[in-house]
């Protein structure tokens, strides 16, 4: 499990171990693992050019050190001073390597740029000079490692309020910092490499956590001995309208791939033969008048991908939301929930699976600013609806009430076409079904979603069924890593 923290809860385990350790030395751990990996990432160091973007706080005291230590290994190191004091510790010892002092102007084209204008320090957009440096970082087309955060970046958000350095690669000290790991922060920190100062010990819960590859292999339910397809999870489907029965296929698809010991789909005619014709498995019913309870006993019901709005959906809502199964609530049903939050009053387990838009709807908010402060909004939305909620998006995020926020480490933008959303539902019910709480069946889903859409892709566009038919593959190669056997 990946763990991530707010630059609060960062600043006090660090206060708590800088008591126990020499002045400085901190600094000189951050520094050396910073250096570490630049040398890594530089086809050689002797040689190279590297510019230091250096800011007035601490985040510039690493970089400088970091320099010094490039610089004694070789490399042409420059600085640009750009804060209104400058590290003095840091300046000496770059000094003393042999590195120098350049203005703005002189930047150019080198090798490395090493982001040190701002850290756990910042907050707001970026003023300047920094703004102007972030851009000349961005013209230069040198990589650029940023060091702890992407300056602009908000640490413990993810929030860019304005102007924010772009990096390929973070060296982020001592623990994750949450804004590295959801949009539009994650965006701008690349790969994120995490280098160990010691302050694992100090640290207190988590406020987001990341499932890896190994733990999504342990959560995932897998058939034994004693399995036969009720045993493994009945997941029902109420999908699909006579204007969008590739919805019903979408989400019957995501189903089914996702491994449920059996799909029931109920939906009206032209949604039926649909389902019918591309998975012959799924045991469908043609949903008129009657009740749902017709359809057949299910572990799980997967509510709303296209199945419109109208008095017949609202009357299949209000009838699932009523019975004490665990229930997913996407798409259409969210927009009659939004209109009558009442029918998410029930002790079931029910995960919502929200966009921005439709989360939105549901707390009277400009999607816009959910997207710009996800982690914020998603908890508000699980206090105020008392869900567990899955929020869509390039960043997908899932909360529930006293856990951490558990961020998706693996989407892809390939994801962003019509379709993918009813896929992810399907996934999720399926897991639901075979028993996972609704936290862990909305992460795991998020997980397996977006690893199918980028096997799907490979850097190439994708139909949502793409997504759904990789998940197998997906699924063996998870197992195989984690040394689970067939
Ligand atoms: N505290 C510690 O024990 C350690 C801290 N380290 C480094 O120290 C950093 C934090 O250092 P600081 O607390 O000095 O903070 P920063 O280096 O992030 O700088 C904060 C200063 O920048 C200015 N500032 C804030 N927002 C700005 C904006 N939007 N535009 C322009 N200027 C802005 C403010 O004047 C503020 O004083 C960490 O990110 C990390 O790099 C590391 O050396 C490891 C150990
Ligand atoms: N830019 C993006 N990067 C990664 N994933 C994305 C992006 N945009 C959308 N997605 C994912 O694609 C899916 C789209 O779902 P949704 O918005 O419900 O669309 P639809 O209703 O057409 O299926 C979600 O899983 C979402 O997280
Ligand atoms: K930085």
């Amino acid at each position: 499990m990946w763990t991530a923290f707010t630059s609060d809860q960062v600043r006090q385990a660090e206060h708590a171990l800088m008591a126990l350790v020499p002045d400085g030395e901190l600094m000189q751990r951050a520094a050396a693992g910073l250096a570490a990996v630049c040398a890594r990432l530089l086809p050689g160091v002797y040689g190279s050019r590297v510019v230091l973007l250096v800011g007035g706080g601490d985040n510039g005291g690493d970089t400088l050190y970091a320099g010094a230590r490039l610089a004694a290994r070789g490399a042409r190191v420059e600085a640009v001073l750009a804060g209104s004091r400058t590290h003095e510790g840091g300046l000496e010892a770059l000094k003393r390597a042999g590195g120098r002092v350049i203005e703005a102007g002189e930047v150019g084209a080198p090798d490395l740029i090493l982001d040190g204008l701002l850290g756990i320090g910042g907050k707001g957009g970026l003023r300047e000079p920094y703004a102007t440096l972030a851009r000349i970082a961005a013209e230069s087309g040198a990589l650029v490692v940023a060091v702890d955060v992407p300056s602009g970046v908000d640490s413990s958000t993810g929030e860019v309020a304005g102007e924010a350095v772009k990096a390929q690669v973070t060296v982020t000290f001592g623990a994750r910092k949450a804004g590295l790991l959801v949009d539009p922060g994650a965006e701008r920190a690349g790969i994120v490499e995490l280098v160990d100062i010691g302050l694992t010990a100090h640290l207190p819960e988590p406020e987001i956590t990341a499932l890896t590859a190994a733990d999504v292999a342990g959560l995932l339910p897998v058939p034994g001995i004693e399995s036969d397809k009720y045993r493994r999870g009945v997941v029902g489907v109420l999908a699909g309208s006579d204007r969008f029965a590739g919805a019903a296929v979408l989400a019957v698809g995501g189903a089914v791939r996702a491994g449920a010991g059996m799909v029931r789909f109920a939906g009206p005619e032209d949604a039926v033969h649909q389902v019918r014709a591309r998975w012959p498995e799924a045991v469908t019913t043609l949903l008129k008048e009657d009740p749902v309870e017709e359809v057949g006993r299910v572990q799980a019901w997967v509510l709303g991908p296209g199945m419109g709005t109208d008095e017949r959906a609202r009357r299949i809502a209000a009838e699932v939301l009523g019975t004490d199964l665990p229930v997913i609530v996407d798409a259409d049903a969210l927009t009659i929930v939004s209109k009558n939050p009442k029918l998410l009053h029930r002790q079931a387990p029910t995960l919502i699976t929200p966009h921005a838009g439709e989360l939105g709807r549901l707390l009277g908010v400009d999607p816009k600013d959910i997207e710009a402060r996800r982690i914020e909004h998603v908890r508000r939305a699980v206090e105020e609806l008392q869900v567990t909620v899955l929020l869509k998006g390039s960043t997908t995020v899932v909360a529930e009430q006293g856990r951490p926020v558990r961020v998706n480490t693996t989407g892809t933008s390939w994801l962003a076409t019509a379709g993918t959303g009813d896929v992810l539902s399907g996934i999720s019910g399926t897991l639901l079904a075979a028993g996972l709480a609704p936290y862990d069946a909305g992460s795991v889903a998020a997980f397996l979603h977006g690893l199918a859409a980028r096997k799907a892709a490979e850097g190439a566009p994708i139909a949502a069924l793409d997504v759904a038919v990789s998940l197998p593959d997906v699924i063996r190669h998870l197992r195989t890593a984690a040394n689970m056997d067939a």
